[in-house]
């Protein structure tokens, strides 16, 4: 395509220059701007395309192999359709897309490979390791209607692949090690979630997956959990100091000295005075309850099931706690549950029971780790009509006046 213009401009760095060229087939015009030379002297165009959408962008931070692949899925779904890979695209994309959701993958940021982080003897958790300059570049791009060539890491080979194509989507998902670390960022998310894993169930879902999945010993797991740890305390941790939401995952109190796992005491930690995100409430929103569900409408088999609620404060922020302790018998029943509960910003009585029967197969959807996940699902999509009846309404307000 012929360069028709340059620009110098100010609100780029100075190490940008912009270019445009007038569209043939429509009246939008295409931009593109460089980036001389990234961290890691890799090259990346961001291409405008459509200056006029604001994209609602979403942060989910956690360890590697705490359940955001599973949480995205659950997401994704509350918003109807698939999400896919780019299609046609690098087969090892990290990236996945849905009608209304693009997800994107931060260990695309890695700007140090996986013999680059051997080299200099860091981890993939730590910041050096990662190209924050231009995740922020991209993601404030993404905000604002701009295309942008995102790289990806190839969790295959270990190596950065040939960068992929993003569209502005109506809601992008930046999830992984980092989306809150960088201030910049965090300023561009429109509302985060920290997933907690202990380090107890940490270590047994590890199992689970890397044991029955991928071959690996018990040794080379506690291994590579620990050689992690001082990184993940200072890098990863620090960061649901911001999350506006935490879902933190503990072992059971219901069983004295449980060492197994499988039983889990799940938190849903909501921040309290955030733009368009009501917390949810048991019962009397604001008071302190105890509540064991399991009777004549709930079936619970040992050690059977306990919520609590309440007010409290987390890192000196005002939060409403919302705590299942146990697992369901019977999911269809979780409809007593729901009935129970208020603010969900369900759309229909019964739509939680709904989602969760829907995706029955995906792990954690006996406790509360897939309850709390398909709440956290149904309040973002309420907090993106929010502020897309907002957006529509603030222009008239704006002429009004
Ligand atoms: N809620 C849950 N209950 C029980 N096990 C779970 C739950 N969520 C995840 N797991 C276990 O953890 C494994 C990793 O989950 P998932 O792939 O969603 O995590 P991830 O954070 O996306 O991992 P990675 O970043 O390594 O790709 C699953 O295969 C499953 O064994
Ligand atoms: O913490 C991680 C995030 O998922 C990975 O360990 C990191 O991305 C490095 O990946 P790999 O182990 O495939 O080289």
């Amino acid at each position: 395509m012929a360069v028709s213009t340059i620009y110098s401009t100010q609100a780029l760095n100075s190490t940008h220059f912009l270019t445009s060229s007038p569209s043939s087939s429509t009246s939008k015009q295409v931009f593109f701007y460089r980036r001389h030379q990234s961290q890691t002297n890799r090259r990346f165009n961001t291409i405008i395309t459509c200056a006029a959408q604001q994209t609602v962008v979403i942060g989910l931070a956690a360890d590697s192999g705490c359940g955001k692949s599973t949480f995205m899925r659950r997401l994704t779904s509350v918003f109807g359709g698939a999400a896919e890979p780019p299609k046609g695209g690098n087969p090892d994309s990290n990236t996945l897309i849905s009608d209304m959701t693009t997800v994107i993958c931060l260990d695309d940021y890695h700007s140090l490979d996986r013999t680059g982080r051997k080299e200099k003897g860091v981890t993939a958790l730590d910041p050096r390791a990662n190209d924050f300059d231009l995740m922020y570049e991209q993601v404030k791009a993404l905000k604002s209607g701009i295309a942008v060539e995102k790289p990806i890491y190839n969790h295959v080979t270990g190596l950065l692949d040939a960068p992929e194509l993003i569209q502005p989507p109506k809601i992008l998902v930046i999830e992984g090690l980092h989306p809150m670390f960088d201030e910049r960022v965090r300023e561009l998310l429109d509302f985060s979630i920290y997933l907690d894993i202990s380090n107890e169930v940490k270590f047994a879902w590890k199992i689970q997956r890397d044991m029955a999945e991928r071959g690996h010993s018990l040794e080379s797991i506690k291994a590579s959990i620990e050689a992690r740890k001082p990184d993940f305390d200072a890098f990863i941790d620090p960061q649901k100091q911001y999350a506006d939401a935490v879902i933190e995952v503990l072992p059971t109190q219901l069983i004295p000295d449980d060492n197994e796992g499988k039983v889990l005491r799940v938190r849903l930690i909501m921040k309290e005075g955030v733009k368009y995100f009501s917390p949810v409430y048991l019962f009397d929103e604001g008071s302190t309850i105890s509540w064991i569900p399991c009777g004549r409408k709930l079936t619970c088999s040992y050690p059977g099931i306990k919520f609590n609620y309440e007010p409290d404060t987390y890192f000196d922020h005002e939060v409403s706690v919302l705590e299942m302790d146990g697992q369901f018998d019977r999911l269809d029943e979780l409809i007593y549950v729901e009935s129970h509960l208020s603010n969900l910003s369900s759309k229909f009585y019964g739509e939680v029971t709904q989602q969760m029967l829907k995706h029955a197969d995906f792990p954690g959807s006996n406790n509360g780790t897939g309850l709390f996940q398909t709440i956290v699902g149904l309040k973002i999509r309420d907090l993106y009509e929010q502020l897309i009846a907002n957006k529509a309404t603030a222009p008239a307000e704006a002429a009004k006046a």
